[in-house]
């Protein structure tokens, strides 16, 4: 007996563009993604908060459309069901100093128009448990550390097992430990639908992503696998013991000799190129 497996684009974006002042910060983007982890990379100002914030529905563009899950979010009524199945996870929340976790969380429920207390109770008590913070969810926000913040603005992104997760720098603050129970909480979510998370960590997007974009300048510049990412750079790394001009980037080591990528001169020594190197170089051209 054969099974059919049914993928369908969960969140389609075309011709996205959002504009402050002079500067573009999302510039044209198109996306299909399916289910699963899609990690998104890029340096600083390339655009990555502008987009999920647009993703999350929090942040109109002011040129291209979004669908998420076959819903549109410029019609009032389908914004209002995307937002009940849709977590967002921002930049840097400001959580209510005052409220405990439980009352946030809570909080977070009514918002999405959850009327049923018992289950917004129960529902709390459970995301609060998934981060690691069962000891502490009676605690004033204000008197817990960044780090267990961060966890309950994760645990309101989590309320009622959303179909869409969007999360900016989600393992910020996050000691190593935390940041292996993340992984496994969010490799949970995503067998049930589409996280979406941008990071400056390579190493959290191998772990982690089935799929990574590269955003600079408020394009995407690569769309892939993980180590469709690191393949960029095959044969475009390698070592020497001193600076190289003719180099793209070159970089002293912890053990003193110098890294290179970009097109090797004859005669180079081959390093394994890693996806750092492949993100180095997805801007660059070939
Ligand atoms: N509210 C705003 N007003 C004016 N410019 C903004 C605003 N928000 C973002 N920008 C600009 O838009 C561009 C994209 O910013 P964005 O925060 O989306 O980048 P990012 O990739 O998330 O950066 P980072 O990695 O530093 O978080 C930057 O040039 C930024 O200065």
């Amino acid at each position: 007996m054969s099974t059919t497996v049914l993928t369908y684009a969960r969140v389609a974006v075309s011709a996205l563009t959002k504009t402050y002042g002079a500067r573009v910060a999302v510039d044209e983007v198109d996306l299909s993604l399916g289910s699963g982890i899609i990690g998104v990379l890029g340096p600083n100002g390339a655009g990555k908060t502008t987009l999920l914030r647009m993703l999350a529905t929090v942040l109109a563009p002011d040129k291209g459309t979004i669908s998420l899950n076959g819903l549109d979010p410029r019609v009032p009524a389908e914004r209002v069901e995307i937002r009940r199945r849709l977590g967002f996870l921002p930049q840097s929340s400001e959580l209510y100093p005052n409220f405990t976790p439980l009352e946030l969380v809570d909080y977070v429920a009514v918002l999405k128009e959850h009327t049923d207390r018992d289950w917004r109770r129960r529902e709390a008590t459970r995301v609060l448990e998934a981060v690691g913070l069962a000891d502490r969810m009676h605690q004033k926000i204000r008197t817990l550390s960044g780090g267990m913040q961060q966890r309950v603005a994760l645990a309101a992104a989590l309320l009622g097992d959303p179909e869409l997760l969007v999360l900016d720098e989600p393992a910020t603050g996050l000691d190593p430990e935390q940041r292996l129970e993340l992984r496994s909480l969010l490799a949970r979510s995503a067998g049930r639908g589409t996280v979406i998370l941008s990071t400056h960590n390579t190493a959290e997007v191998a772990a982690l992503c089935q799929r990574v974009l590269v955003m600079r300048e408020g394009r995407i510049c690569f769309t892939g696998t993980p180590g469709e990412l690191r393949d960029l750079a095959d044969g475009r790394v390698w070592e020497s013991g001193g600076a190289d001009a003719t180099a793209l980037r070159s970089w002293m080591t912890a053990d003193g000799t110098f890294r290179h990528i970009g097109d090797p001169p004859a005669g180079a020594t081959h390093v394994a190129a890693t996806l750092d190197d492949g993100y180095l170089l997805s801007g660059a051209g070939r």
